[in-house]
């Protein structure tokens, strides 16, 4: 049977491996596993490809030393483990890659290093560094310093947009199960759907719950959301279990190949569409919507007549019509409470009052996606 060539002919390649594929059964980091997925990435490496690992297993390899059984509920507990796992985690993979003479990275991200414009380059430039050093990159969350409010929460959703970061021509998603099934995998009836080539065909797919409460977050959902954010950039996903990984990256036909379905978007933009929880809503009069849904304008204060939720200058909002369906989401330049001294008025008019300061969009078209 033919190859894919998404996947033979892709010079960048990020793989995302979760919790359930590193862990052994009593929980903590399996060698062995960790092993085989480092032999499958070494020959990657080896046949031209540049490699960007995205692991998650901090917190379950952080559960053993600390005496834990399993992964605890609380975000103090959890920082602390993912503390103690993750050097523990990057130390495995230093060594087995050491044996293949490939050198690893550590590149720990928060969301604000997506999110953030100085901050996404800083990013994008170390990547570009490092692989060019040729380094292979292990990427995590910052665990340790994320907050509940502030976090990606999954790596799944983290590895699609640090694919898009790098720029990669191939995200593969490495999980326990050999593929996304119609149903739970549990089901005896449940079949593995080769191929997906747009949204429509998930519209049938019935998502169970994750099969590894134990250790990992993700679940299934969560790799379908990923897989549909990396393929909406154009990138290609191939979702299969880590024992597949050396024949997924082979080209073979196992598990679930996640087809193209849009174009490269700047990351931020990714992020505000599928990643954020909106602080707040502008409601817009007609004339703004219109002027930001069908000309794509940057939103004035002039077509705002109220605002709702408490949000600071940077932070995500929701642009609502008059009716309160929203419209689009964006990246709000004022605080909430700086806002209804703003409303309906001129740009012109708030310079002459208030000074140049005042005279800027209130959300840029720039940092605006439609929804
Ligand atoms: N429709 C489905 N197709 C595939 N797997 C599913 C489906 N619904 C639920 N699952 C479950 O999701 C699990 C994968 O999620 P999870 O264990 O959290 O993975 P990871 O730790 O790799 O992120 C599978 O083991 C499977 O039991
Ligand atoms: N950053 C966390 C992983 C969170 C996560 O998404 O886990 P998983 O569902 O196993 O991919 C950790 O390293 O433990």
């Amino acid at each position: 049977m033919s190859v894919r060539t998404e996947v033979t002919g892709a010079k960048r390649v990020v793989v995302k491996v979760g919790s359930s594929s590193l862990t052994t059964a009593a929980g903590g980091i399996d060698p062995g596993r960790v092993r085989e997925l480092v032999d499958v990435l070494a020959k990657l490496r080896t046949g031209g490809a540049e490699v960007v690992l995205v692991s998650s297993g901090a917190i379950a390899a952080g559960l053993a030393p600390l005496g834990l059984k399993r992964r605890p509920r609380g975000l103090p507990a959890q920082q602390a483990a993912a503390s103690v796992g993750q050097g523990l985690l990057v130390h495995r993979y230093t060594e087995e890659l050491a044996r293949h003479g490939v050198i690893a990275g550590q590149v720990l991200l928060t969301v604000d290093d997506v999110t953030r414009r100085s901050h996404y380059r800083n990013a994008y430039q170390t990547f570009a560094k490092l692989l060019e050093l040729g380094v292979l990159p292990i990427v995590n969350e910052n665990d340790t310093v994320a907050t509940s409010e502030i976090r990606f929460g999954d790596n799944d959703r983290l590895a699609a947009l640090v694919a898009h970061l790098v720029h990669a021509d191939l995200l593969v998603l490495l999980s326990d199960v050999e593929g996304l099934y119609d149903a739970d995998p549990e089901h005896p009836d449940s079949s593995l759907l080769p191929e997906v080539m747009s949204v429509d065909d998930l519209s049938d797919v019935r998502i169970g719950k994750s099969g590894s409460a134990g250790v990992g977050t993700g679940g299934m959902q969560t790799k379908v959301d990923a897989a549909r954010i990396a393929t909406g950039a154009g990138i290609p996903v191939v979702l299969t279990s880590a024992d597949r990984a050396g024949a997924a990256l082979a080209g073979e036909r196992v598990g679930t190949l996640f087809h193209p379905t849009g174009r490269r978007r700047p990351t931020r933009l990714l992020w505000l569409a599928h990643a954020t929880e909106p602080k707040g809503t502008l409601v817009l009069d007609a004339g703004a919507v219109k002027a930001v849904v069908e000309r794509r304008a940057s939103l004035l204060a002039a077509g705002i007549t109220g605002v709702e939720g408490t949000f600071h200058a940077g932070e995500p909002v929701d642009l609502a019509a008059p009716d309160g369906t929203p419209v689009a989401r964006g990246i709000v330049n004022f605080d909430a409470e700086e806002i209804p001294a703003l409303l309906g008025r001129s740009s012109h008019e708030l310079k002459r009052e208030l000074g140049a300061e005042y005279e800027r969009e209130v959300v840029h078209r720039d940092d605006l996606v439609l929804l």
